[in-house]
């Protein structure tokens, strides 16, 4: 037995590791990176891991230059122009199987599929619910949680005011507050996740999950994965409907462990991730996702069992169709239901509460911006501001693209795979079959393209600029992504911000408990572990209610 592991031990360690690297398919051997990462991608894992990816791949460039190994079959660009060429709609390079590990169905979903075909034929059915005429048409169900937010704040705030100099705690259901020094502090990072995933319930499936109301991170989700297609396929053929068995979970946690594992692990080969998945670091995290596609599954049946004739997205992806031209089937309806819960909600969360941190943080930054607001929305009676108020505000659209840009929600390179006949990039050409990927993150702190400062939130970036340079700027601001795998929900994600900060910075004014960094969880979106803010009704305005 001994002698079988003596023999084969080398055996596997030469057949993984070093013919690769000596026979070097890809020619990546003339790249720079670090030492494991030419024969390895455990190397990338074990970084994620440790929560430093995107920092260390932005180190690595700075060390060693514009194209960077980051693993045997794969190398960084971060450079402008790479960008378009890599991501671009005359690339040709498709997703890589990264994205695999991100299946949460047994059929793909829109992101996570890397078929040409059947991304274009999701693409076509899903691109019309998020036209600009389509995504203003939500305006007035995504206003009703603007407000919910509003109200829980302002009760918030209300006992800072009856607190004068003296202090005073409390919760909203979960969530504890504070009051001291005349403000209220509390975790921000929960209440916009309330807001985004109650919003986005609502607005893909015409259901909130009520978190806003409660305070609390609990979603419904089917008890059986099974009995909840069952359910699904009998209200479409219009038989006997079928009782769901619903529980509740809290879905914010559940998505916060499932990202943090299948990041850790995408980048590994597929024959490893289910061993590294035993890690019992990493079980609650493939525990969780199971039970959270079955939030998606609840929806759809709850959906089909209340018969309600609401136009949300959901009931426009019912018109989509499969491959073979029949109207999409229980399983795919899930899936992109569930994609619709998980992009939309996380990311524009962190992207507020980032922001939000910044804005606390620079108190002249919060004053201009306040005083931009007051002008623009006087003698506006309403709490929650209209997108057309506030769409074309100079001061407030440098914030939020400033806020994109620093905090990089999704700030990683998204790897790609380079198509037939291999990508020239950077006068360098890549070998078909070879991963390439451009970090969002260094290319939205570069030094050359932003200035000495690019690490700052300073808005006025976007108004200063020349035209030549805001031209530069635009080749190195990608926080959507660019070409046929951008971001969809990018009008819906912007006509929320615009509503956001101008509702609550023309409310309330803002202070940070402390002066920390923002502390993040680094994987595919940047996480905010936690971000208290100090809170107070701003002087002088006067709430409708
Ligand atoms: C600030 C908020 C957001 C940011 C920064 C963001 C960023 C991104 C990025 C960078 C991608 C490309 C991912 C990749 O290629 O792997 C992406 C894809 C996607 N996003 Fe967003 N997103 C945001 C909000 C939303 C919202 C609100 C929705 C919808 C409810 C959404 C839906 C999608 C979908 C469906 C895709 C996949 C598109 C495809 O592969 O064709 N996103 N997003």
């Amino acid at each position: 037995m001994l002698s079988v592991l003596v023999c084969l031990i080398p055996t596997v360690i030469a057949s993984t590791f070093l013919i690769p690297y000596f026979s070097d398919p890809y020619k990546l051997r003339a790249y720079p990176g670090p030492f494991l990462a030419k024969f390895t991608s455990v190397w990338a894992s074990w970084v994620i891991n440790h929560n430093r990816w995107s920092e260390t791949v932005d180190l690595l460039h700075r060390k060693y230059g514009p194209i960077v190994r980051l693993g045997p079959d794969s190398v960084s660009i971060a450079d402008p122009s790479a960008f378009a060429v890599i991501y671009g709609h005359s690339s040709g390079a498709l997703k890589a199987p990264f994205y695999d590990a991100f299946a949460n169905h047994r059929i793909r979903d829109l992101f996570n599929t890397r078929d040409r075909a059947e991304h274009s034929r999701k693409r076509r059915v899903e691109a019309h619910i998020f036209a600009p005429q389509s995504i203003r048409a939500l305006e007035d169900t995504a206003r009703v949680h603007f407000e919910i937010l509003v109200r829980q704040w302002d009760a918030m705030c209300a006992h800072a005011e009856k607190a004068g100099r003296g202090s005073a705690e409390g919760a909203i259901g979960t969530v504890p507050w504070k009051v001291h020094d005349g403000r209220v502090f509390f975790n921000c990072m929960l209440w916009f996740s309330f807001w985004s995933f109650d919003t986005i319930g609502d607005l893909a499936f015409g259901h909130p999950f009520g978190m806003l109301e409660t305070g609390k991170d609990t979603a419904q989700t089917v008890k059986s994965d099974v009995r909840g297609m069952e359910a699904i396929a009998q209200a479409t053929s219009n038989s006997e409907k079928t009782k769901l068995e619903l529980v509740d979970i809290p879905a914010i946690e559940a998505l916060t462990a499932r990202a943090d594992t299948l990041f850790v692990v995408a980048y590994l080969p597929a024959w490893l991730q289910p061993i590294v998945g035993h890690l019992p670091s990493l079980q609650s995290g493939y525990n969780a996702a199971p039970k959270l596609a079955g939030l998606a599954v609840a929806a759809v049946a709850n959906k089909f069992a209340s018969k309600t004739d609401r136009a949300d997205m959901l009931s426009k992806l019912l018109e989509g169709r499969d491959k073979n031209g029949n109207l999409y089937g229980p399983e795919e309806l899930s899936a992109e239901t569930w994609l619709l819960i998980i992009a939309g909600g996380d990311t524009t969360a962190n992207t507020s509460c980032a922001t939000t941190y910044y804005l606390a943080r620079n108190p002249r930054i919060q004053a201009k911006l306040q005083a931009e607001l007051d002008t623009a929305l006087d003698g506006i009676d309403s709490d929650v501001a209209s997108y057309d108020a506030v769409k074309d505000l100079p001061y407030l659209g440098a914030v939020i693209n400033e806020g994109l840009r620093l905090h990089a929600t999704v700030g990683v390179g998204l790897p790609c795979v380079v198509p037939p006949g291999g990508l020239t990039v950077l006068g360098h050409h890549l070998k078909e079959g070879s991963v390439v990927s451009s970090p969002i993150y260094s290319l939205q702190r570069s030094e050359a393209v932003w200035g000495e400062n690019a690490r700052e939130f300073y808005p006025e970036r976007w108004l200063e600029a020349s035209a030549d340079a805001k031209k530069e700027m635009m080749r190195s601001f990608a926080p959507f992504s660019v070409g046929p795998r951008a971001c969809l929900g990018r009008n819906l994600a912007l006509q929320q911000l615009y509503i956001m900060f101008a509702t609550l910075f023309r409310r309330y004014d803002f202070v940070l408990e402390n002066d920390a960094p923002l502390a993040v969880q680094d994987r595919l979106v940047q996480k905010s572990k936690e971000c208290i803010i100090g809170v107070q009704r701003r002087k002088g305005l006067v709430s409708r209610q």
